[in-house]
């Protein structure tokens, strides 16, 4: 996920995007092609039968030899690995890749929204996650203080943050930037919150929740997929947190399960209670994502 920050970072200095319409509000960068192609192959260089799949749908044939990463990160390794994993085989384990989440913002200069997300289910349920996020910092002075890695697994905890709960006596949520509608705006009206933060990526709010910014995050839409919530579900779910549909049911993250998130998406903070946010959305928003 490190390295492909860096492609990311890379193709953003050269300045020559290669933007390409995948649909309406849909774009897909070169940064997007060639961070899916380096995860691809990394990953798969070193475990072949592993199911990936990744948001681009690209090949991991031809990658430079420099994109290939297979060395691990010690101070992870040096965790207690729960009981519960040690003996999964791979072919209970899908992995769900989003080579750069937030492409919108990122083609507009929003570039701390960006993130690069790994998530691993096991049995279909999102267990682990890493969240890159590449340009973290980037408004600092020093270029070594750029970039973060968080990451969590079910059962482990977290890594790579400090987790901080949300300020008691206000609402604030988080939600869409580029891709909101009536349905959104209607479900968000519904909680009247004291602020609302509409900021891009599945990924970047999330980390919103994870860092006390927001109580929750509210998504009535069919346009997130599978690739989007598995990281940052596993991640927030290993601190406390919790990601659902928005009637409050679990996802699933097995390899042939549909991509998009069609009943929305509903994230809530350690510490928040799930359920109160649930009840909250209105019914004309249920029922159109039922
Ligand atoms: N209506 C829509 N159409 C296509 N993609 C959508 C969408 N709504 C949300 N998404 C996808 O969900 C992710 C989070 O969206 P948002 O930033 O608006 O909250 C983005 O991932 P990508 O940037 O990886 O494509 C975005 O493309
Ligand atoms: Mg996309
Ligand atoms: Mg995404
Ligand atoms: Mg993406």
């Amino acid at each position: 996920a490190t390295r492909a920050g860096k492609i990311i970072r890379d193709i953003m200095s050269r300045g020559e995007l290669g933007i390409v319409e995948k649909g309406k509000n849909d774009l897909q960068t070169e940064a997007d092609r060639s961070a899916e192609r380096c995860l691809m192959a990394s990953l798969s260089q070193q475990y072949p039968n592993l199911t990936i799949i990744g948001e681009e749908g690209g090949s991991s044939c031809e990658v430079p030899s420099d994109w290939i990463v297979t060395d691990c990160d010690q101070h992870v390794l040096l965790q207690q690995c729960p009981s519960e994993y040690i003996d999964v085989p791979s072919s209970d384990v899908t992995v769900w890749i989003d080579p750069l989440d937030g492409t919108t913002e990122y083609t507009q200069g929003l570039l701390d929204h960006v993130t690069v997300l790994v998530g691993i289910s096991v049995r279909g349920k999102a267990v682990g996650g890493v969240i890159h996020q590449p340009y973290y910092n980037y408004k600092s002075e020093s270029a070594d203080l750029m970039g973060r890695t968080l990451w969590g697994l079910v059962g482990l905890g977290t890594g790579g943050f400090q987790p901080v709960a949300p300020p008691t006596g206000k609402l604030i949520l988080t939600t869409t930037r580029s891709h909101s509608n009536d349905l959104v705006n209607m479900a968000l009206e519904a909680f009247k919150p004291d602020d609302i933060l509409r900021v891009g990526g599945a990924g970047h709010k999330v980390l919103l929740l994870m860092e006390g910014k927001a109580h929750a995050y509210v998504f009535p839409s069919k346009g997130c997929k599978k690739w989007d919530t598995c990281a940052p579900e596993a991640v927030l779910t290993a601190m406390g947190g919790k990601l659902t549909d928005i009637h409050g049911g679990a996802y699933e993250y097995h390899k042939e399960v549909e991509h998009p998130n069609l009943r929305g998406v509903l994230a809530t903070a350690q510490g928040v209670d799930h359920s109160a946010f649930v009840k909250k959305i209105p019914q004309e928003v249920r029922d159109a994502l039922s």
